[in-house]
């Protein structure tokens, strides 16, 4: 038997935990996966604004601590400067969103785009891609397929 979510949004309550530093970037990321979800159906979409990329995985685990959003998005992005902020950065969200993903029971993407430059950023904001929308595809992927293991 192979088990997968869809990409069917009715129904679903997701929330986006999404950070303004480097807001160039993280407003295109944003936007583009509102379009997704909505384009997909979702109706109840909660968005949460936060400093920067570090501070999404607290209001993450908060929000997983409700129990009540059947996925929660993270979005941010993470541009490697001259100092080695970057790495710590980049490393303790990814390590704090795996975390929450292990121990409550709502899914997290990771959507941080790690990249060495705003050039970089914006092909993947909207100049070649958009990051943003595939992040959303697996948000919807991901609620849909938990619902399958209840
Ligand atoms: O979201 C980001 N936050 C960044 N730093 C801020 C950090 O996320 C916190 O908001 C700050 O340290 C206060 O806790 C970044 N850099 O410094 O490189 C970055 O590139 N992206």
């Amino acid at each position: 038997m192979i088990y997968e979510g869809e990409y069917k949004g009715e129904g679903l309550k997701i929330g986006i935990v999404v950070s303004r530093f480097n807001d160039l970037l993280t407003k295109e990321l944003l936007d583009s996966a509102l379009d997704c979800f909505k384009r997909h159906g979702v109706e109840d979409i909660d968005i949460f604004k936060v400093p920067g990329a570090f501070e999404i995985p607290f209001i993450a685990k908060e929000l997983a601590k409700k129990g009540n959003y059947d996925a929660i998005l993270a979005l941010g992005a993470v541009v490697k400067g001259e100092t080695y902020h970057f790495e710590l950065v980049a490393n303790e969200v990814a390590k704090g969103v795996a975390h929450i993903n292990l121990t409550y029971e709502t899914p997290v993407i990771f959507g941080v785009i790690t990249v060495d430059d705003e050039i970089q950023g914006l092909d993947r904001a909207g100049i070649k891609s958009n990051k943003g929308f595939e992040y959303a595809l697996a948000t919807l992927e991901m609620a849909n397929l938990k619902k399958k293991l209840k």
